[in-house]
């Protein structure tokens, strides 16, 4: 280690715990939980050991990571530090954004002892709020960096409806239509890429329809945090105040990433506080519901529970058939019918992945003067659905599924009923049915030899229960996500 700088140490030490886990695990799983992890920063702990922190983007991957590996990454990293080393999973604020007043200073390390990098105390110029003044933000002021901004074209009218979002654009469409009398706050929570942002612009176009002098905020939750450390250098609280307090409607988006960041915490619990006593709305994604935000203090989650908290779903079949159909009309290229339907077959994470393959069809047929037809999407879109292919099949869904809710793989084909192990065998089917080309007989041999009323006893079960269990419904997402890769 002659010459290895600290951060180079610990960089090193990554480096090699994750060759070890790529030899462990099998490389889907590598790829899809541990590769896309920045190096873990490592700090000496008060005694001799070591604390390792892995930064992961949302509570998902975290819980995941903390069942599934937690205990093995541990064990690889102490046997190569030489040192006991602890993992600790800290939900990603993107780096720099962390508050200076909730960062604890970590054990200083001895010079010979890997250190943690040291923490930005300002964040870094790509993260600063594009606009720093007094805060009516307006469509037609909207600046480069759509993110901070309201976006005129994200409105009720653009928003596909469908069962997945209903509640959410239901009380949604209630609040635009009347501002800080109920729902306050509005708290919508769901996947990645599910309209949540979308949703809450629409709210902000309604209303400057409606009252163009309304005082309306869009921002991320990071740019929240950027102002809260800005204003903590400068002792510029008074600003801070002056431009969260006078709002009518302020728009949060992924207040997750509030987690850990104790002064950004309390200045939006005082932002919080006096917006709801004037009246004013306040609307905020999240990746979760309130009660599920980690490190996040709980006075402020009783109050992000405290007005109405809806879920967006992934959309259905059908949703995302209508998604298509109506972002291709507006790209002025009608798209048929049984080409959406394909497409929204084979494409199922998420609106914006539905985007891009919708881009890369419309693209496709473009350049080469054909028409949108099946085949034409088969071509444009073989990339991706080689990967499925190659990804999905359903030995691979019976492992994912029986490590996730920890049972033994040989219990997706035994005939044991205990509901722990029923019930996961039964996602497997139904995973099984949505995710492969198999029919119901061939998914039955696979899971022991089941009948095929079985299996589709347990499709519609699971499929059913998944439109009114919005935890199972996280849980499947996230099984799908895997498996995808
Ligand atoms: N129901 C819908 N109808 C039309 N477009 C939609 C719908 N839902 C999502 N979209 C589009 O999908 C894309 C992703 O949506 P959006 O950015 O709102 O997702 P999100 O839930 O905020 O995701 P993230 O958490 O990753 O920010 C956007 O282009 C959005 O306009």
């Amino acid at each position: 280690m002659v010459g290895m700088g600290a951060a180079d140490w610990a960089a090193d030490l990554w480096r090699r715990g994750c060759e070890r886990l790529a030899t462990e695990l099998p490389e889907q799983q590598f790829n899809t939980w541990i590769r896309p992890l920045p190096p873990a920063t490592v700090a000496g702990d008060s005694g001799d050991g070591l604390v390792a922190t892995l930064k992961v983007p949302n509570h998902f991957k975290r819980d995941w990571i903390r069942r599934q590996y937690a205990a093995r990454i541990e064990a690889i990293l102490t046997e190569l530090a030489g040192r006991p080393t602890r993992l600790e999973l800290a939900l990603a604020a993107r780096d720099a954004a962390a508050a200076p007043a909730s960062v604890a200073a970590p054990a200083m390390p001895q010079p010979h002892q890997p250190a943690a990098p040291a923490q930005a105390a300002e964040p870094s110029a790509a993260l600063r709020p594009v606009v720093n003044t007094p805060t009516i933000v307006l469509p037609s002021q909207a600046p480069a960096s759509a993110k901070h901004r309201i976006n005129p074209q994200l409105t009720f009218d653009t928003l596909v409806p469908g069962r997945a979002n209903q509640m959410a654009r239901t009380a949604a469409l209630h609040v635009a239509g009347a501002p800080g009398i109920t729902y306050n706050p509005l708290f919508i929570y769901g996947g990645v890429g599910l309209g949540k942002t979308h949703l809450i612009h629409a709210v902000g176009n309604a209303l400057l329809k409606d009252r163009p002098d309304a005082r309306v905020l869009y921002l991320h939750a990071e740019q929240f945090i950027s102002d809260v450390v800005k204003n903590y250098q400068r002792k510029t609280f008074d600003e801070l105040k002056a431009k969260y307090h006078s709002l009518d409607l302020l728009l949060i988006d992924d207040v997750q990433f509030f987690a850990g960041k104790d002064r950004t915490q309390e200045e939006f619990f005082n932002a919080f506080e006096a917006l709801l006593a004037k009246r004013a709305h306040i609307i905020m994604t999240s990746d979760t519901y309130p009660k599920g935000l980690v490190d996040i203090d709980e006075r402020l989650t009783s109050r992000f529970d405290a007005g109405l908290t809806v879920a967006i779903e992934p959309p259905e079949l059908e949703m995302r058939v209508a998604i298509l159909i109506k972002k291709a009309d507006a790209e002025g290229t009608p798209m048929p019918e049984d080409v959406a339907f394909f497409i929204a077959k084979n494409v199922r994470a998420n609106v914006r992945e539905l985007e891009g393959a919708l881009r890369k069809v419309l693209a496709y047929a473009k350049f080469s003067h054909k028409e949108i037809t099946i085949t034409l999407a088969r071509e444009a879109l073989k990339d991706l659905l080689s990967i499925q292919n190659r990804q999905i099949g359903v030995e691979n869904i019976q492992k994912t599924v029986a490590d996730f809710y920890k049972i033994k793989v040989a219990d997706m084909y035994s005939k044991k009923r205990p509901a722990s192990i029923a019930r996961p065998r039964q996602i497997a089917m139904y995973l099984a049915k949505e995710l492969t080309q198999k029919s119901l007989p061939e998914i039955g041999e696979l899971f022991g030899g089941r009948d095929h009323t079985t299996v589709l006893h347990a499709v519609r079960k699971i499929g059913g229960e998944r439109q009114k269990n919005s935890e199972l419904n996280q849980q499947l997402h996230v099984l799908e996500q895997t498996l995808k890769g």
